[in-house]
């Protein structure tokens, strides 16, 4: 099936066990602009004595592409986990803040809600949980009568999603898991991307895929970026370098500093 033909019964509904959506915005054209910020952010998971994160600050604007790197253990995907709402911070905010084109806020910042963020595990290929490339796609979409607008606004995001990463020369019947790997990638990323949400997370989106797949995705995520606020968590720092627009590198004991990628 192509992705116009799967227009209508999408808005018949979904299955909607997997996670809530909030109100989706359309692609806008303005000189203001927002960024996300995160201040002092700290995590202690409950019943430890020692602090995974420790008071980590930091921008990023609307549309570019931040990397953290640094060793393993350091607190990269606990930090991820808590931008994307999954883990509650013992103390900091993370918000989104409007800014006009001299950069400073034109109006207070709001918190950024969990639903307004979209989040790549490492392998999400490893939770892919329906038969049909678009019952993937659209499984957790919202199924009330009440929500039906916000479901034509999934379903018209729809055609985006797929034309973005790519996955317009395969059939939507196609079962997720006979996917190459490159592809699978594809779809964990449509999955996230027909929300159109204000930040998009990427734990290790190179991981485990061959060469070939590899360069695929890097391409992908420099045509995303066009629209799309992201940010990455990565040991591959050669191929994901030219897309960088802000990088940070996590030092053990969970302190973030802004700093190059090392090459
Ligand atoms: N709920 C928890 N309770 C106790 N320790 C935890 C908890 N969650 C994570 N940790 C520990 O916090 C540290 C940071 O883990 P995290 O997975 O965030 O690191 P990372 O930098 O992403 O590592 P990698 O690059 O290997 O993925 C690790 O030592 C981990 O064992």
């Amino acid at each position: 099936m192509d992705a116009s033909l799967a227009l209508s019964p999408l808005l018949l509904g979904f299955s909607s066990n997997r996670r809530h959506f909030g109100k989706l915005r359309a692609l806008k054209i303005s000189s203001d602009f927002s960024k996300i910020e995160v201040r002092n952010l700290s995590y202690k998971p409950p019943g430890t004595q020692q602090s995974i994160l420790n008071e980590i600050n930091l921008s990023l604007r609307e549309k570019r592409f931040g990397l953290i790197f640094g060793r393993s253990g350091s607190g990269k995907t606990t930090l991820l986990q808590i931008l994307a709402g999954l883990v509650q911070p013992t103390c900091g905010s993370v918000s989104i803040q409007k800014c006009g084109i001299d950069s400073s806020p034109i109006e207070p910042p709001k918190s950024l809600l969990p639903e307004r963020v979209g989040i790549v595990f490492q392998f999400p290929e490893r939770y892919f949980l329906a038969d049909t490339v678009l019952e993937e796609i659209t499984f957790g979409w919202p199924r009330q009568k009440s929500d039906s607008s916000l479901r034509e606004e999934l379903a018209l995001n729809l055609q985006y999603a797929i034309t973005s990463v790519g996955l317009k020369s395969i059939s939507l019947d196609e079962d997720p898991r006979s996917l190459s790997g490159g592809f699978k990638r594809r779809l964990a990323l449509a999955v996230q991307l027909v929300q159109m949400p204000d930040l998009l997370l990427l734990d290790e989106p190179l991981a485990g895929l061959d060469w070939k797949a590899r360069a695929d995705v890097v391409n992908l995520l420099k045509n995303i970026k066009k629209d799309l606020t992201i940010l990455v968590v990565s040991h591959d720092l050669k191929e994901l370098a030219p897309l960088v627009d802000k990088s940070w590198e996590m030092e053990m004991g969970g302190v973030l500093k802004e700093a190059p990628v090392p090459l």
